[in-house]
């Protein structure tokens, strides 16, 4: 089942194209790796297809009527910015606001909550001041807001950065494990190992266009990672699972 697919999706700013034509689908079960050097065009795709950028072309997300849509789709932007002192247990209920009940919290929502709070190793910091947390700590919180509002698709900008690597890992299997339940998942990533490790499918951005998308082996070639990243690049099958390494810059 398909979750959002953009058709010939362009932004512009000014005159230039800063996303380019792209043709993109993300069905059930998908964890997709958003992939591209600083300024491909990975936020702009995302903010774009959910309509935050003005566009041409067409996202299936801005189909739905606005008040819907909180219901479909979960996006975690890459600032992490945390405004009021309050605590993690509240910032994560925020995620539950689109299932509107008229209590507060209802059994359901309190389940939900605590379930993203388990899921994101945040036991214990239930009633912590979030803007006393450090920052990977808030980055948590704030992932675990997008898990409560417990959207078929979910759309996150840079989702490991600052993290340590044990939650690194921890995040990108919470996403996978998410995708095998039949989510789909759309993540920009810098880290090309994580994303080879964890990821169902890459899609990889060049100056503003899609380039590539398929399996992590078909899409970080030495020869993509080459021409897109200008780096030379390692990748290898173990008994530890895939790894990818960039290994020097192309002179
Ligand atoms: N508000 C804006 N006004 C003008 N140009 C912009 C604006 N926002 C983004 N851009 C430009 O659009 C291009 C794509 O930016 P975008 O943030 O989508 O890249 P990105 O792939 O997410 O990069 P990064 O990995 O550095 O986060 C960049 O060249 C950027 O400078």
């Amino acid at each position: 089942m398909t979750l959002m697919s953009l058709d010939r999706l362009t932004v512009l700013r000014g005159e230039c194209p800063v996303v380019d034509d792209v043709n993109l689908t993300v069905e059930k079960g998908d964890f997709i790796g958003l992939l591209g050097p600083n300024g491909a065009g990975k936020t702009t795709l995302m903010r774009g297809a959910l309509g935050l950028v003005k566009t041409t072309g067409a996202s299936s997300i801005l189909d739905i009527k606005p008040a819907a849509r909180a219901h479909h789709v979960a996006w975690l932007p890459q600032s992490r910015e945390i405004a009021w002192p309050i605590d993690v247990e509240t910032i994560v209920s925020l995620g539950r606001i689109p299932h509107g009940s008229q209590k507060l919290i209802t059994n359901t929502d309190r389940a939900v909550v605590d379930r993203a709070i388990k899921r994101l190793d945040l036991t214990g910091f239930e009633h912590r001041i979030a803007t006393r947390l450090s920052g990977g700590e808030q980055a948590r919180v704030l992932i675990a807001r997008a898990l409560a509002q417990d959207t078929p698709l979910i759309l996150a900008d840079e989702v490991t950065a600052g993290l340590d690597p044990a939650h690194q890992i921890s995040v990108m299997q919470i996403f996978q494990n998410l995708a095998a339940e039949g989510k789909g998942i759309v993540a920009s990533i810098h880290d090309l190992g994580l994303a080879a490790r964890h990821c169902t499918r890459l899609v990889l951005m060049h100056q503003g266009k899609l380039v590539a998308d398929g399996a992590p082996t078909d899409v970080l070639t030495p020869e993509n990672v080459k021409q897109v990243f200008g780096v030379e690049s390692y990748f290898v099958q173990t008994d530890h699972g895939p790894i990818f390494q960039p290994v020097g810059i192309v002179r």
